[in-house]
């Protein structure tokens, strides 16, 4: 189970926002394989509750455990999640193979099993053949994609996911949505920040409303 408790965070520099200047106050609990749809207006701190978690944004205190274990003591690279951004979720110096090779083992150091999940996720979210590109020969939508073919093949058990269908049409969407009520169906817990009610009633079990 993620337990977040009274994870209380205010931006150093506040004064252009009132729910900023206010601060923020974020509790609730989401057992494994479920998906919390976090959900309310521009600005109310939903980009700002998958940071905390993540480990980009220090909380001024409260609680984040995931299966009895503090999350808050590990650095962003040892906590057991994925996060999905709008953008830049992509390093644009590397292929659309080494992006996603780095995603299964983070010196790209892949055994014969591995590699072959590449073009298989690649097909997955309709991009075969693409494994050559670099990020900047992508459309949004593609990148869009790949990020999440990324976070995908990595398979932690938490996966946050800021606005994944941006930019999606229908049918890639609906791909997407299925890749990923799979990896839920498996165990996978997540957090679907989406201002689309569609998306949220496919994904989530839960919303968690947040208010300006
Ligand atoms: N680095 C920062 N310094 C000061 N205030 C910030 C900073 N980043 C975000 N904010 C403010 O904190 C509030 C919450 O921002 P956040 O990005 O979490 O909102 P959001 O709900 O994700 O919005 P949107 O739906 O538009 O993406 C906003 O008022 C924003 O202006």
């Amino acid at each position: 189970m993620l337990d977040v408790s009274q994870l209380r965070f205010r931006y150093p520099d506040a004064s252009h926002s009132i729910n900023a200047r206010r601060g923020f106050d974020f509790s609730f609990r989401l057992g494994r394989g479920e998906c919390l749809g976090v959900t309310g207006p521009s600005g109310c701190g939903k980009s700002t509750l998958l940071s905390l978690l993540a480990g980009f944004l220090t909380p001024e205190s409260g609680r984040v455990q995931w299966q009895g274990e503090d999350l808050l003591q590990r650095p962003p690279w040892e906590r057991p999640m994925t996060s999905v951004f709008q953008e830049h979720n992509l390093f644009d110096h590397l292929t659309v193979h080494d992006n996603l090779a780095l995603g299964l083992h983070p010196g790209m150091k892949l055994s014969k099993s591995s590699r072959k999940k590449i073009p298989h996720i690649l097909h997955e979210v309709g991009l075969e053949g693409m494994e050559k590109r670099y990020p900047t020969e992508l459309s949004g939508g593609q990148r869009q994609r790949v990020a999440v073919a990324r976070a995908l093949l990595r398979r932690t058990p938490l996966l946050l996911l800021d606005e994944p269908f941006t930019g999606l049409d229908t049918e890639t969407r609906k791909g997407l949505q299925d890749l990923l009520l799979d990896q839920k169906a498996s165990g996978a817990t997540m957090l679907l920040v989406s201002h689309d009610p569609g998306d949220v009633r496919i994904l989530a079990d839960r919303t968690l409303e947040l208010t300006a």
